[in-house]
């Protein structure tokens, strides 16, 4: 698990740290000047973009080190007079030339602004920025872009690598940060406020058979969704089920003779109350929103399992809200809203996704994973995970059923819901690339491609 931090955690740990700020400085400044000189592979000409504070303070200081390695190292002060006084001075002592505008250099080095960074660059700094044409190197993170959000207001740069210290944080997951490569400076930090799982974790958690499994131990999924409309998301959320894990999925809909066809193995009836016992129940994709929808989602969140609560179904609770009454407050539930269904259930998304998410969980005691190209899964219990695509293939019509199959089949398998939506997030952007291989891929070859994502994850895991 890779754990991120707010820049007010990262200041609370400095201020805790043993060693004075100036020490830390100097080994952000040489890590970064180590990134740097890996990054130039023999070239020798680099330039630094100088901002107001710190992040300045530490480009400065690897301008140092970078000129005792005989780089020819030039900086632009964007605020000469409030340029890190200790940093310039060594700099200059070192050999390094301050400038008006960069010549033309192999590598230029962003220290304009870092973790006490408001907005998107200034004017005076787009103007720097956009005369750079060599790969750029940020400290700490890319200028412009908000270190707890990674929100862009503005303009901000574009970094080939950013080089970070101490921890991560959250924009390094949520935003391009290009290659991240994180220096120890000694930092010690407490619990994450955002997580990232590994491929060998997610591997390790997801459910597969033993020697004493049989087709119910692995847990039934129940599928409530599609319509006489939209056969097409039960066939996708159903199929995803049955891929997903080695249990038993039964389907409950209007649209069950599709399903049939389509998934022999899975057991169709055309209503819920006629379908059995199941472990965890998928219920939206597809349904509609009219009476019959509503029925459905009741009964569902009757049931006393856990529910994965997806796109039409959201929108019944969001214009219901009364429907969430039904539900035993014991079962886990899991919202898996897209941001125009979570406007509709919780109020606009805005820049901050994580914080968004997280009050959303509190709010509806549930686990609430609300898509993107970075997707975000917080627990009522303020655990929050995130999932990066590799990709943007996934972004495609009926590709949020397949997640919504799969997140129900690990919460049969009785997974803990948390790592389940993040579990199924994560085999779902993978199957995506895997499917995509550079391609646009319709929603059912990425469904295709789930036992492939599976297996991937499943080699990863060390053997004991
Ligand atoms: N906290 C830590 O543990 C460490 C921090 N270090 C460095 O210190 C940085 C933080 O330094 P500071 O707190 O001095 O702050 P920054 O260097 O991030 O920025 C502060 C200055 O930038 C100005 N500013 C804010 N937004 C701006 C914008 N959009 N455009 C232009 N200027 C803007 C502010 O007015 C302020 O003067 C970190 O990002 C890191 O690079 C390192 O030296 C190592 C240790
Ligand atoms: N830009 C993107 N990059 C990667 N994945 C994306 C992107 N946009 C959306 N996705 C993923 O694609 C899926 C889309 O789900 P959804 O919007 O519910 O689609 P649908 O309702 O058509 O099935 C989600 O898993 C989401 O995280
Ligand atoms: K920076």
């Amino acid at each position: 698990m890779r754990g991120m931090w707010t820049a007010a955690e990262v200041r609370a740990a400095e201020e805790r740290a043993p060693v004075a700020e100036s020490v830390l400085m100097r080994r952000a400044a040489f890590g970064t000047a180590t990134v740097a000189l890996s990054m130039l592979d023999g070239r020798r000409r680099v330039g630094l973009l100088v901002g107001a504070g710190n992040n300045g303070g530490d480009a400065l200081w690897a301008g140092y080190f970078l000129r005792r390695r005989g780089v020819r190292v030039y900086a632009v002060l964007l605020a000469p007079e409030r340029a890190h006084r200790a940093g310039l001075a060594a700099f200059r002592r070192a050999g390094g030339r301050v400038v008006d505008l960069l010549p033309e250099v192999d590598l230029v080095v962003d220290g304009i602004v870092g973790l006490s960074g408001r907005g998107g660059l200034r004017p005076d700094a787009v103007a720097h920025v956009e005369r750079v044409t060599a790969p750029i190197l940020a400290v700490d993170l890319p200028s412009g872009l908000d270190a707890d959000t990674g929100a862009a207001s503005g303009r901000h740069v574009r970094a080939a690598v950013t080089v970070t210290f101490g921890c991560l944080k959250p924009v390094h997951a949520l935003a391009d940060c290009g290659d991240v490569r994180l220096v120890d400076i000694g930092l010690s930090v407490d619990s994450p406020y955002l997580s990232e799982l590994t491929s060998a974790e997610i591997g390790a958690l997801w459910p597969v058979p033993g020697r004493s499994s049989d087709k119910y131990t692995q847990g039934v999924t129940g599928v409530a969704a599609g319509s006489s409309v939209y056969p097409g998301a039960a066939v996708l959320a159903t199929g995803a089920a049955v891929l997903g894990t080695s249990g038993m999925v039964r389907y409950a809909g209007a649209a069950a003779e599709a399903v049939r066809a389509r998934w022999p193995e899975a057991i169709c009836t055309g209503s819920i109350t006629d379908a059995g016992r199941v472990q965890a129940w998928v219920v939206g994709p597809g349904l509609g929103t009219g009476s019959s929808a509503e029925a459905a989602l009741r009964t569902v969140l009757e049931a006393g399992v856990p529910v994965c609560v997806d796109a039409d179904a959201i929108t019944l609770l969001a214009t219901n809200p009364s429907l969430s009454d039904a539900r035993d407050p014991a079962t886990p539930l899991v919202l898996t809203p897209h941001d125009r269904e979570f406007a509709r259930l919780a109020g606009a998304v805005g820049d901050d996704r994580v914080g968004a998410a997280r009050r959303a969980a509190a709010r509806f005691d549930a686990v609430v994973l609300l898509k993107g190209h970075a997707t975000v899964i917080a627990a009522p219990d303020g655990r929050t995970l995130v999932n990066r695509a590799g990709s943007s293939w996934a972004a495609t019509a009926g590709s949020g059923d397949v997640l919504s199959g799969l997140i129900g089949a690990l919460l049969a398998s009785g997974t803990d819901p948390l790592l389940a939506a993040a579990g199924a997030a994560h085999v779902h952007t993978l199957a995506a690339d895997l499917a995509a291989s550079g391609a646009p891929i319709p929603a059912s070859s990425l469904l295709a491609a789930v036992p492939d994502a599976v297996r991937t994850v499943r080699a990863l895991v060390p053997s004991e």
